[in-house]
């Protein structure tokens, strides 16, 4: 059976791209599908069964690394986080959130921080000191603003071999994010004016782009976030400050709130852990702990 990877999908048709990356065949998922209730996801490695050269039906999905609703895609290694500095203000809590809930679907997250052209000297400084401790933390800011001929060459290593996608609330600047960049990249043309003509309320499709051999959503997507499926043991390890330290916890299940000898507390009492991240933790933790509890026989 040959296999491939899904890279678009549009109005009940899928096209998956041959091993060989030599061409796309269009196919349909099967009704066994639908049945089972897993749709088939741009993303998916996949095997088909080919009519002909061009078509063909899937048959099988492979086990998916992980899977995002919005963009519906699987197979993520990154997500690029949009946030402006201004206009929206620059969000510490709502950063957090999207970087909680990333690091649970195992993605890579890399902060992109828009809209550097609007900040006065005294932001400046302020976002400065975020973007020290984020890099502290171990994530790689990159400032950016509309135009930036710049930026393409600073985007481009980060996206190098990846499966990307864009996210961050709406207004950020993530279409004129890939406005700036795609343009520079050498793209399949169909992918570039897709991507560039798409108004609001076009079809819904998305598509994975060829860029600097790695693969990117031309659709940005979860603009916000709740933590449905994390649990309150899993938290802290979303936090890689805290996931570095907490096995010096002297509770191997802390949840470094009060317990003694807790490893995380002293680093926050000692300056190591930022008191907002710190706290930005306690109130998720107190979100998930206040949650409706799921069915056990769902
Ligand atoms: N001054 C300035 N304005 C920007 C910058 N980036 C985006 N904008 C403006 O901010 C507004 C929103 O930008 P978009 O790129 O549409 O934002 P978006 O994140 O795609 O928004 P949604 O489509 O609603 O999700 C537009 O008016 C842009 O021109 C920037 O770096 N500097
Ligand atoms: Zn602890």
């Amino acid at each position: 059976m040959p296999k491939g990877q899904i890279r678009k999908a549009l109005s009940g048709f899928y096209y998956v791209l041959d091993q060989d990356g030599e061409r796309y065949i269009q196919c349909r998922g099967r009704g066994v599908f639908r049945n089972r209730k897993i749709t088939p996801l741009v993303g998916d490695f996949v095997d088909y069964a080919a009519d002909n050269d061009l078509e063909g039906t899937i048959t099988h999905i492979h086990e998916r690394k992980n899977e995002l609703v919005r963009p519906p895609i699987s197979n993520i290694d990154q997500a690029i986080l949009v946030f402006s500095a201004k206009q929206p203000d620059f969000h510490p809590l709502l950063l957090d959130r999207f970087l909680t809930a990333i690091e649970s679907f195992s993605i890579k997250p890399v902060i992109c921080l828009t809209k550097m052209d609007l900040v006065n000297e005294e932001e400046q400084e302020k976002l400065q000191r975020y973007i020290e401790d984020y890099e502290t933390i171990g994530y790689e800011v990159i400032p950016a603003f509309k135009g930036d001929p710049a930026l393409a060459e600073r985007l481009l290593p980060v996206l190098e071999g990846k499966t990307s996608v864009l996210a961050g609330q709406s207004g950020v600047g993530k279409s004129t994010l890939l406005n700036t960049i795609l343009p520079s990249l050498d793209l399949k043309t169909d992918a570039i004016s897709q991507a560039l003509n798409r108004g609001k309320h076009t079809t819904r499709h998305v598509e994975l782009m060829e860029v600097n051999n790695g693969l990117l959503a031309d659709t940005p997507g979860f603009s916000s976030f709740d933590f449905e499926t994390i649990e309150k043991e899993e938290l802290s390890a979303c936090f890689p400050e805290m996931a570095e330290r907490s096995g010096d916890c002297k509770f191997r299940e802390c949840l470094h709130l009060n317990e003694p000898k807790c490893a995380i507390k002293a680093a926050v009492e000692a300056g190591e852990i930022a008191d907002y991240r710190y706290k930005h933790y306690l109130k998720f933790l107190e979100e998930i702990m206040n949650r409706k509890p799921r069915y056990s026989n769902d």
